[in-house]
């Protein structure tokens, strides 16, 4: 069962009793042209916790996400991802860090042309030398770890609905067994209750994998109900990380209006998250 709104306004998940920073990202300053982006932004992301990013639509979650994987130049700062500075790291560090992290991109971003099990079948391809028999049993065990029916792992994107599109793209981040995933909008285009399960499956994962979670998300309910930490992107940088409990306290307009709008109100209301956790059944 998912924990209430209000348990969640404390320190929670097994994240919390483990302080082991696997992100640290320390005065990082990115510019397009003549555009700063972010500006001297730390960040911190702890072993085994689900991390919700969240910030204005413009502020450059994005450009961070993509910072932090190596995909976009940044012109000071730090950013360590398992102790490795992937920006200086040799060929061989880069590999080993590539290879404790999953990616799944906003939409899912699947291959069109690859049927569900060939797409989760892509980084193992990439990183690891596996017989097809292998890769094929390992693919189903990732397409059944994330919910989806055995009969999925024939389809092509174009047959899947939009859940089933984010779980197969999910089972694909996941195929190294990584230590960490990054999440792009993942409940984005999904119905509530599609979400909601989303946001459970991701929370069975930290607790059954010990999987930390780097969520990039405008969904309230996820932040409410399936993160650990949040951190909020403004003013090029991190304006505030820490619980809900932080995020309710902390004075600042955008915060304020994000967390105690309308719609922060009402999911906030156990009621709400009765109807979710009853719906989700
Ligand atoms: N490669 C690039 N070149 C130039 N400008 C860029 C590039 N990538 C992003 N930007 C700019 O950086 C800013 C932040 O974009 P970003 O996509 O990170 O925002 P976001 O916070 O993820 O927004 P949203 O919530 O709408 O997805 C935007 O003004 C965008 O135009």
């Amino acid at each position: 069962m998912r924990p209430s709104a209000s348990d969640m306004s404390l320190t929670n998940g097994r994240g919390a009793a483990d302080d082991e920073i696997i992100i640290r990202a320390r005065d990082v300053t990115v510019r397009f042209g003549e555009k700063t982006i972010l500006e001297d932004l730390s960040l911190d992301v702890r072993r085994g916790e689900i991390l919700g990013f969240v910030g204005p639509s413009g502020s450059g979650k994005s450009v961070l996400l993509r910072t932090i994987l190596g995909l976009n130049q940044k012109q000071s700062g730090t950013i360590e991802i398992f102790g490795i500075d992937y920006e200086t790291a040799s060929d061989a560090e880069r590999l080993a860090v590539e290879r404790r992290w999953g990616v799944l991109f906003q939409h899912g971003a699947l291959f069109s042309s690859l049927t569900v099990l060939e797409n989760i079948e892509v980084p193992m391809r990439e990183y690891l030398d596996l017989s097809p028999a292998l890769m094929h049993e390992l693919a189903r065990l990732k397409i059944d770890l994330v919910g989806l029916a055995p009969d999925a792992a024939d389809k092509f994107p174009s047959e899947l609905s939009g859940g089933m599109i984010k779980r197969a793209a999910l089972a694909r981040a996941l195929a190294l067994d990584p230590d960490i995933v990054f999440l792009d909008e993942p409940t984005s285009g999904l119905d509530p209750i599609g979400a909601a399960d989303f946001d459970q499956l991701i929370m069975t994962l930290r607790d059954t994998l010990g999987l930390s979670v780097y969520m990039v998300t405008h969904d309230l309910d996820s932040l409410f109900q399936a993160c650990d930490r949040i951190a909020v992107l403004g003013d090029r940088k991190v304006l505030v990380e820490g619980p809900l409990s932080r995020m309710l306290d902390f004075d600042h307009p955008w915060v304020n209006s994000y967390f105690h709008g309308k719609r922060a109100r009402t999911i906030a209301a156990p009621d709400h998250v009765a109807s979710l956790v009853e719906g989700a059944r």
